[in-house]
């Protein structure tokens, strides 16, 4: 069989590896206390940060979009800082920083898991000569692909550094897939996209791909739908490896 498509570029956190809930839990460690110390200084009353909040104005973004795009959310206005701003300290950059403190922590402590179905699909993938890209928002990607031993397959990673480097827009603009494709030799109308994130499903659409196939993690199928996913499964395995992708594929042209 010759595949219809020519690559596939794969989000991260939530798609290849569980990461998602260690960025959420890093998160919501990183903004309740935040948010607690602003009942105690300016008497707001303190209302947690929680999954919704997570899904909505976070997850999939880059770290600092994720930061003011929440803090938007609340009517809380602080400066923006810069990169080299102390953990913690309160602007958008340092609370940034806070987080990722606490998400290195966690993943020197324990690692990562992938998703079973999601690593047996790129290996089949990569097996049949697909092209594989990666792209992520976040910074810590290539840490993330290391401890899981995949990053091999992928031709393409284009994460958080490299996008500062190149300044890309992040999701939920197309760019970071879009030049994942251009790295690969591919275009986006022979490529597939793979999310589980809002802003990556619009992205997917944004940048005209073959085919967005989001993934629900979190109970999320209409969202992912009704933000650009062609279709929507709760896991990979739902798919049938090549055979299965190559027919979704086909049948979204
Ligand atoms: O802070 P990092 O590791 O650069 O990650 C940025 C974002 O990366 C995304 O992949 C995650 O979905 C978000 O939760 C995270 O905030």
């Amino acid at each position: 069989m010759k595949p219809e498509f020519d690559s596939v570029v794969f989000d991260l956190d939530g798609v290849i590896t569980k990461t998602a809930k260690t960025h959420s839990a890093a998160w919501k460690k990183m903004f309740d206390g935040y948010l607690k110390e602003r009942e105690k200084k300016h008497g707001e009353p303190f209302k947690e940060f929680t999954q919704k909040d997570y899904l909505e104005y976070v997850d999939g973004k880059p770290r600092y979009d994720g930061v003011a795009s929440f803090l938007q959310s609340r009517n809380i206005d602080i400066p923006w800082g810069s990169p080299g701003d102390a953990p913690g300290k309160e602007t958008v950059c340092g609370m940034g920083n806070q987080k990722n403190k606490a998400f290195m922590e966690v993943l020197k402590n324990e690692g990562a898991d992938t998703y079973p179905s999601t690593a047996e699909l790129i290996e089949e993938l990569f097996r049949a000569g697909i092209k594989l890209g990666v792209a992520s928002s976040s910074k810590n990607c290539k840490a993330v692909l290391q401890a899981v031993d995949l990053e091999k397959y992928f031709g393409a990673r284009v994460d958080g550094v490299v996008s500062a480097e190149l300044g890309l827009n992040g999701k939920p603009e197309p760019d970071i897939f879009t030049k994942a494709c251009e790295i690969l030799g591919s275009t986006p109308e022979n490529s597939i996209v793979v999310e589980d994130a809002v802003s990556g499903v619009q992205a997917g659409a944004k940048g005209n791909f073959g085919l967005t196939l989001g993934i629900a993690r979190k109970d999320n199928t209409e969202d992912l739908r009704k933000n650009g996913a062609d279709v929507v499964v709760e896991d990979l395995e739902e798919i049938h490896g090549l055979a299965g992708l190559n027919k979704l594929f086909k049948e979204n042209q």
